[in-house]
C-alpha cells in the first residue's frame, strides 16, 4: 500500500483544476470526489481529521487539501469555516464582517495532508499568502477569489491571470512542499 500513488480526495472541481495546472502534465494526479465531514478546530486539526477519514474510507494512500481564509481583525476567523461563511453571506457579507475594523488584512492558507493508509500518521504541508479583503472585483467564479487581494498586487485573485495566481497562491506554496515530499 505504501508504494501506491496517492489519490487526491476532494469534492471541489475548481481546486482540482488548480492543482493540475500547478503540477503540470509531468505530475499526473488522480482524484476521487468525496465530500468528507469536516470537524471543528484549528486549521491543522481539520486538515488532519479530513485526511485520516479519507484514508479510512479508501484504504489507500490519500492526499486531501483544506483551504482557510483568516481575517487578522477577527483573530483568524472565519478560517477553516470560510466555506460556510462564503455560502451563506457571500462576498458582500465577508466585507461587512470587517466594516468596523480598519485592519482589512487576511491570510489565505492552504494545507495539504498526506496519509499512507488507515491508522497511519498524517503529514501536513502548508502554504500561506497574505493579502486584504476588498469589495468584490473580477469575474472569478472560484469561491472568495474576487474579495482577496494579495499583498503587493493591485488585482484580486479573480482579476489576475490564472498563471499569476498559480505562481503566488497559498495553494502553489503548499504544493511545492508536497511535491518535494512525494519525489521518488
Ligand atoms: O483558491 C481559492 N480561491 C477562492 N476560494 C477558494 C480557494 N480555495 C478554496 N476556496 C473556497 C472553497 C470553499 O468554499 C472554501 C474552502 O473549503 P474546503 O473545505 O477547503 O473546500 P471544499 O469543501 O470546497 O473542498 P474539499 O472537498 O477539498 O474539502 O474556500
Ligand atoms: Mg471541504
Amino acid at each position: 500500500m505504501a508504494n501506491q500513488i496517492p489519490v487526491f480526495v476532494t469534492g471541489n472541481l475548481k481546486k482540482l483544476q488548480e492543482v493540475q495546472e500547478i503540477l503540470g502534465p509531468t505530475f499526473a494526479i488522480t482524484s476521487h470526489s468525496l465530500d468528507l465531514d469536516e470537524i471543528q478546530g484549528t486549521t491543522r486539526d481539520v486538515a488532519k481529521a479530513k485526511c485520516r477519514k479519507a484514508a479510512e474510507i479508501l484504504r489507500r494512500p490519500v492526499i486531501t487539501e483544506d483551504t482557510c481564509l483568516a481575517f487578522d481583525a477577527l483573530g483568524g476567523l472565519p478560517g477553516p469555516y470560510i466555506k460556510w461563511f462564503m455560502q451563506n453571506i457571500g462576498h458582500e457579507g465577508l466585507n461587512n464582517l470587517l466594516a468596523n475594523y480598519d485592519d482589512k488584512g487576511a491570510k489565505a492558507i492552504c494545507t495539504f495532508a498526506y496519509c499512507k493508509g488507515p491508522g497511519e500518521e498524517v503529514v501536513l504541508f502548508e502554504g500561506l499568502t497574505e493579502g486584504f479583503i476588498v469589495p468584490a472585483r473580477g469575474s472569478g467564479k472560484f469561491g472568495w477569489d474576487a474579495v482577496f487581494q494579495p499583498r503587493n498586487f493591485d488585482e484580486t485573485y479573480a482579476e489576475m491571470d490564472k498563471s499569476t495566481k498559480n505562481l503566488i497562491s497559498h495553494r502553489y506554496k503548499a504544493l511545492c512542499k508536497l511535491k518535494e515530499f512525494l519525489k521518488p
